[in-house]
């Protein structure tokens, strides 16, 4: 059985910490569970980490689906959560039906949107459909040519106004919400204040749980990491340096050995090449 929607609000109510991590494909899904990490965000930052975009914007749903049943073919435990990509939820209709795609073609048991107020009624909506969404406030990288990547919410208004907006989407019947790049005082305040599960990145220990990037957690990211994140591995180059290994015994004829290698009778070969002969000419 995977963990729900309910077994993570539970976790709140409890006390208990809840520690989710980006997956984009079977083998890492598969990790991340034995890991014991009870929640998977396919999450739209695979377009930087996984196709080499420098933004999640040109993420397609193609792209999410695909990806998305990826992580669901083999995974069997975790609470699997998509993001929708930017511009497959601006109406009603849209939302539906790109949900409708990750929940059905990909299997998800959940999708989170970026917004506040503005999307309620596409949160309405889906909820009354069915489909269980996570919100995402404060640093939305979908809107980063409108309000850059850095931290939001430092100024009174804002700061009121991100109360607001996660009250609205606990209001519209999110399940959880998804805290990215805010000051640490005010993300405990918000999770305070609603009773869904607020999940922190960048936002301070103050929150119900913590989201990280896989590739930024395991050094695998290329370029500069974002400040919140942390490397608790190199396995970026644990990876390089098995990769130039092989390489170099390519070069140097040390790799193949018999071992990964197959044999035939000398006279099955000598009889093929003979014939082979008898054919030229
Ligand atoms: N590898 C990776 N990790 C992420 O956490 C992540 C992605 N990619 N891609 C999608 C979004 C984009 N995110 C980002 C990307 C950059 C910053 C950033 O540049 N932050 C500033 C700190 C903000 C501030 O303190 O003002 C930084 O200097 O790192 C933040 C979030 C989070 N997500
Ligand atoms: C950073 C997390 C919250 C996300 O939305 C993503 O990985 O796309
Ligand atoms: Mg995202």
């Amino acid at each position: 059985m995977r963990v729900t929607v309910a077994d993570v609000q539970k976790m709140k109510q409890n006390g208990e910490r809840i520690a989710m991590i980006t997956a984009y494909d079977s083998s890492s899904a598969l990790i991340a569970e034995r890991a014991g990490v009870p929640v998977l965000l396919v999450g739209d930052s695979l377009g930087m980490v996984m196709l080499g975009h420098s933004t999640t914007l040109p993420v397609t749903l193609d792209d999410m689906e695909r990806h998305a049943a990826a992580v669901m073919r083999v995974s069997q435990k975790a609470l699997v959560v998509a993001d929708l990509p930017f511009l497959s939820y601006a109406t009603i209709e849209d939302a539906v039906s790109s949900a409708r795609r990750l929940m059905q073609s990909s299997g998800v048991q959940a999708v989170k949107l970026e917004g506040g107020q503005s999307i309620t009624p596409q949160i309405h909506r889906l909820v009354d459909c069915g489909v269980p969404v996570m919100g995402h406030l404060g640093l939305t990288p979908q809107s980063q040519h409108q309000i850059g990547l850095r931290v939001q919410a430092r100024h009174k208004d804002e700061a009121r106004q991100l109360i607001e907006d996660a009250l609205a989407l606990e209001a519209a019947g999110a399940f959880a919400l998804v805290l990215e790049v805010v000051p640490a005082p005010l993300a405990a305040a918000v999770s305070e204040r609603v009773s869904i599960p607020v999940i922190g990145i960048g936002a301070g220990a103050g929150c119900d749980g913590q989201v990280q990037v896989w590739h930024d957690v395991l050094g695998l990211f290329e370029g500069r990491p974002p400040r919140h994140a942390k490397r608790f591995a190199d396995i970026g180059a644990a990876m390089e340096q098995a990769v130039r290994a092989y390489a170099d015994d390519v070069r140097s004829g040390s790799f193949p050995t018999d071992a990964q290698s197959s044999t035939m009778d000398p006279d099955e070969l000598a009889t093929a090449i003979a014939s082979l002969d008898h054919k030229d000419h």
